[in-house]
């Protein structure tokens, strides 16, 4: 049975309904910022640029660096963009849009996020980079798929208990980055950990401004988390949505993490622009080197 027009939606042009991509315009390599204009801050280190499109959050630019074939994609804030991104991406490359059919032989793409996010540790400074190896989800995407046979419920039950999760809070679940790019992707100077990805910027990532959150001592509890010398490093908002999809669709994924501000110390980057352009640059070297 085709796949119903309601179900896969494709704009007039034949085009994915919000990324506005065709397959042609997609590398099998391909870099998720959050901010649309990050996109340009990778794209302006390619030697040529192919194509262009930018719709709501999503914006798009493909060309080469250093004869790579690389598409940078604009997700936006949040894992409900990363549920649209991820699904109509896997759609360009394994479903077949004319048929609607799902391709005989399906492509495993290479995803890496270049994101920023606010570190649980002392040690894990502002100015940094992590790697996340494992995303946690605690916004309740994930619980609306099957992810019995990708996620870690000893991470998960050990941290309902370690930090006393309400009930009336969606269950987390912990998602695996892809190991092979955890390996290319971390190094000496490099932090790892587990990156809890929330679904909100201040009470889900227990910041108080004028309101009081249901649980105050959440993040101390984040921070003193210890799974088998697995420690929550980093609060962010879309890394578990793409472990996760991306571990169900079939493809490769990591999540690169600038650290803009520890919340232990309650400090913030004085230039996050420049951690931001080193994490780049690092990204799109290692991309070429070893992918
Ligand atoms: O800088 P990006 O990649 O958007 O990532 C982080 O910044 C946003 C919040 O300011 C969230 O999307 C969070 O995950
Ligand atoms: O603290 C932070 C910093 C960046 N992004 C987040 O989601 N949280």
């Amino acid at each position: 049975m085709p796949i119903k027009e309601s179900e896969l939606i494709l704009n007039p042009d034949g085009s994915v309904y919000h990324l506005n991509l065709k397959p042609e315009h997609v590398a099998k390599t391909i870099i998720f910022v959050g901010d649309p204009d990050r996109v340009e801050k990778v794209t302006c280190h390619f030697d040529s640029i192919e194509f262009t499109t930018h719709k709501r959050e999503f914006k798009t630019q493909t060309g080469y660096y250093k004869n790579k074939r690389i598409s940078v994609i604009s997700t936006g804030i949040g894992s409900d963009n990363i549920d649209i991104v991820l699904n109509e991406l896997d759609a360009l490359f394994n479903i077949d849009l004319q048929t609607r059919q799902p391709q005989k032989t399906l492509t495993s793409l290479n995803i890496i996020r270049v994101g920023t996010s606010g570190s649980l540790q002392k040690e894990v400074p502002v100015n940094s980079v992590l790697v996340s190896e494992y995303g946690l989800d605690i916004n309740g995407t994930l619980q609306y798929y099957i992810t019995d046979k990708i996620n870690n419920s000893s991470i998960e039950n050990e941290f309902v208990k370690q930090t006393q999760w309400h009930k009336n809070k969606s269950k987390p679940i912990a998602i695996k980055s892809s190991e092979k790019l955890f390996k290319i992707f971390s190094n000496t100077n490099t932090f790892s950990g587990i990156t809890v990805t929330a679904n909100g910027f201040y009470g889900p990532q227990g910041r108080v401004l004028r309101l009081p959150i249901q649980d105050p001592e959440i993040n101390s509890k984040l921070e003193k988390f210890n799974f088998k010398d697995l420690k929550i490093t980093n609060l962010e908002m879309e890394t578990s949505g793409i472990y996760g999809l991306a571990a169900l669709l079939g493809h490769q994924a990591i999540s690169l993490n600038a650290i803009i501000a520890n919340r232990p110390s309650g400090t913030f980057s004085e230039n996050p622009s420049k951690v931001i352009e080193e994490l780049i640059l690092y990204t799109l070297n290692t991309i070429v080197e070893q992918i």
